[in-house]
């Protein structure tokens, strides 16, 4: 079992590199603590299988270090890093049975075979593979393939940690929660360090403890699932986390708060001389749908927009509106009144997020 540090990490796949936009992973420095389950958030591209080859020792970083319990570990190969990694497509030997599957890395250590059954059958049973013990593997569902892929992680006690690179993309999304639910247990079970990347935001707040989202290159915010939603770090987490993702706003500077499209939004006496600081012009105020109040009649303070779109999720509905020449979304609750064609909105100020150059500001003067 390890914690993993990243020590001013950065990786460029060209030979000499110019610049910033050479690089997919650029300088970052992060934990991830013994016994933590965490995912790996971002969008395709962003780095993230380079990240967790690096970490598994399957690609050489170009820059900076990466270590395990404190010892630099990249000049070791994979083999030697005591690293489980589960990939996208299962990775198992077609033409032997799901038990010599399981047993072939204790095998491969020259562990004595009393130990490799007893281990094999400890994780065919919390697994559910029992039943396919002495199938060969080639007969299995891709589930069941997974979870075999899983397996040859698990047996091995010396295992520091597991990273999965989106390992239930082929699994029927019936299937698929199960599966997520057996990795909390296994997690909870084993205390082992889990990193577990995907781009499904969903997938990554069941399973973790812990997000680091990406984007571009770098880890943008590290936080519970909870704080990645109410207090978007970066505009990327704040428009990647929610369903949808949180209004953002080009705004400028007044005299009494921020504006658009000579729409003027108010702002607290601290946030205003707190901007009048700013020397950027990339500006963008941020709210989350949930938190847009939304009116069907005049109401006073309220901007009024046009409804363009409802959308009707069954539980609640998504109210798309025009508001100048930028799109308000809101997310009302059932018993909400639905605005016909026009909708009165404000936006309360405890929830709105000022951001400067794409990071939050101020926080501290809400
Ligand atoms: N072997 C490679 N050679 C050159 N460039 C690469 C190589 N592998 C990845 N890249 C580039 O590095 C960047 C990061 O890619 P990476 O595969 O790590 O992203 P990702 O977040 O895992 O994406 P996905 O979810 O699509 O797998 C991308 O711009 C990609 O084109």
């Amino acid at each position: 079992m390890a914690e993993i540090q990243l020590k001013s990490l950065a990786h460029s796949y060209e030979k000499s590199p110019t610049g910033a936009h050479d690089y997919a992973l650029r300088e970052m420095n992060h934990v991830w603590d013994q016994g933590g389950a965490y995912a790996l958030l971002g969008p395709s591209g962003c780095g993230k299988s380079t990240l967790l080859n690096i970490i598994s020792g399957l690609l050489t970083p170009s820059e900076g270090e990466v270590l395990f319990d404190g010892v630099v570990v990249n000049h070791l190969p994979p083999q030697q890093r005591n690293i489980a990694q589960v990939f996208q497509f299962p990775v198992i030997y077609d033409s032997m049975t799901v038990f010599d599957n399981l047993a072939f890395p204790l095998r491969n250590m020259k562990i004595a075979e009393a130990k490799v059954m007893s281990k094999v059958h400890e994780i065919a049973e919390i697994l559910e593979l029992h039943p396919v013990l002495n199938k060969k593997a080639k007969n299995l569902s891709a589930d069941e393939k997974q979870k075999v892929s899983m397996g040859r992680g698990l047996v091995r006690d010396d295992v520091s940690a597991i990273l999965f690179d989106e390992p239930l993309t082929v699994i029927d999304p019936q299937l698929k929660w199960k599966l997520r639910r057996k990795l909390k247990q296994i997690h909870e079970q084993f205390n082992l360090t889990m990193i577990y990347v995907t781009h499904d935001q969903l997938e990554a707040s069941t399973f973790a403890e812990k997000i680091a989202v990406m984007y571009g290159g770098q880890i943008v915010q590290f936080g519970t699932p909870r704080e990645l939603f109410e207090n978007p770090n970066h505009t990327f987490v704040g428009y990647f986390i929610g369903s949808p993702g949180m209004n953002l706003l080009e705004v400028q500077t007044t005299a009494n708060g921020v504006s658009f499209d000579g729409i003027e939004i108010e702002l607290s006496d601290a946030r205003k001389a707190m901007l009048a600081k700013v020397p950027s012009k990339n500006i963008k105020v941020g709210i989350r749908p949930e938190f847009v109040h939304v009116w069907d009649k005049p109401s006073e303070n309220g901007y009024e927009c046009e409804v363009q779109h409802v959308e009707d999720l069954g539980t609640y509905k998504i109210l798309t509106m025009k508001l100048g020449q930028q799109i308000i979304k809101a997310r009302l609750d059932e018993d909400h009144a639905v605005p016909q064609q026009k909708a009165y909105i404000s936006f309360p100020e405890q929830w709105l997020k000022i951001y400067v150059d794409e990071y939050l500001i101020g926080e501290e003067l809400v």
